[in-house]
């Protein structure tokens, strides 16, 4: 296989391919931690393309803290477009080809159907607006890329909404949880393979794809699916956006269109009803 360097490698996704990576015996990807390549510090990233000289550079990196954001846009925006930026350049020096992982907070929430890749992008909050500069980058320095948005990104790795649920779950006899904000749970497992078969298959189809596991649901559904599947009694009560006040706003309805990945990455997409449930066995 091609040589891949993993940027942000010990956040949740960066550690889910590094099982992936670990169950298929795979050789030829190096993983990098901050430590060892900082998105945003060209030179500690130039040290990383040097040494290695890539096929692929894989950006697990990012600002994910989406309510922080709110208080540190310039540190938010330092990661999500100028790190991506610097390494757009990297990339475009070593002739290496960019994976870029970015989100459903691209979108306002408005839309009355799945999203495509094409349609309108217009972010509600500082940390959506971050990655779709970053994003918006890539095209100016590289044409070999690959932007995967995903959304609500969970697994066995790392904080996520699933984990902060079995927590909770335990501690309290009651939840709130929002019920009208809509869009699809996503195993971090299932992307971290789809970037692996990328790799794989040499796929040369490069642009801006959408990737979530199938299926719509709620928070307040999908905190009940955890629950019921994990048998944790806790009573869960559904609220409205307005009566659970976060700092940063978020969209009400983000479910991603994927007709674009099943095709040109010949990719089967389980539902995330199924990936919730391996995610929950493996646990
Ligand atoms: N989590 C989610 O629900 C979703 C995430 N995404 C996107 O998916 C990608 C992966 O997200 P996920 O794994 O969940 O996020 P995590 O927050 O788990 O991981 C992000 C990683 O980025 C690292 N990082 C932050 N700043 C730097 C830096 N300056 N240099 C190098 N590394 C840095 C962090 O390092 P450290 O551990 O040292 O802090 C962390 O390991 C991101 O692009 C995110 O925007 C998209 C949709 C949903
Ligand atoms: C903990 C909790 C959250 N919520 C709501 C708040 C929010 O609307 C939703 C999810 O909350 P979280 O803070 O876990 O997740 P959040 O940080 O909003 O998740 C987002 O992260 C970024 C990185 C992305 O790119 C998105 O795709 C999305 O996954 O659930 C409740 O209603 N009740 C609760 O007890």
């Amino acid at each position: 296989m091609n040589k891949a360097i993993v940027i942000g490698a010990s956040g949740q996704l960066g550690q889910c391919l590094q099982a992936v990576v670990k169950e298929k015996n795979a050789g030829n990807f190096i993983f990098l931690s901050r430590k060892e390549a900082d998105i945003a510090d060209e030179d500690s990233l130039r040290s990383a393309f040097t040494t290695h000289a890539p096929a692929y550079c894989i950006n697990c990196a990012a600002y994910t803290a989406v309510d922080k954001a709110e208080d540190e846009p310039e540190v938010s925006r330092q990661i999500n477009r100028d790190g991506v930026i610097s390494l757009s350049k990297l990339c475009r020096e070593f002739g290496t080809t960019l994976i870029h992982i970015s989100t459903d907070f691209v979108f306002s929430g408005n839309s009355l159907h799945p999203l495509s890749e094409t349609d309108d992008t217009a972010p509600v909050n500082i940390y959506g607006a971050t990655k779709l500069e970053g994003e918006q980058a890539i095209p100016g320095y590289i044409p070999n890329y690959f932007i995967l948005r995903t959304s609500w990104l969970y697994s066995e790795f790392g904080n996520n909404f699933v984990k902060t649920m079995l927590r909770l779950g335990r501690e309290k006899d009651e939840l709130r949880v929002i019920w009208d904000q809509i869009g699809t749970p996503t195993y971090a497992m299932d992307l971290a393979e789809v970037i692996f078969h990328i790799i794989e298959t040499n796929n040369t189809a490069y642009g801006i794809y959408h990737y979530s596991n199938e299926g719509l649901t709620s928070w307040y559904d999908f905190a009940k699916a955890i629950f019921e599947l994990s048998h944790i009694p806790v009573r869960v009560v559904p609220v409205r956006t307005s009566e659970y006040i976060t700092k940063a706003k978020r969209p009400a309805f983000s479910v991603l269109e994927k007709t674009k990945a099943k095709q040109n990455l010949g990719i089967k997409i389980p539902h995330w009803r199924e990936s919730l449930k391996t995610c929950l066995s493996r646990m």
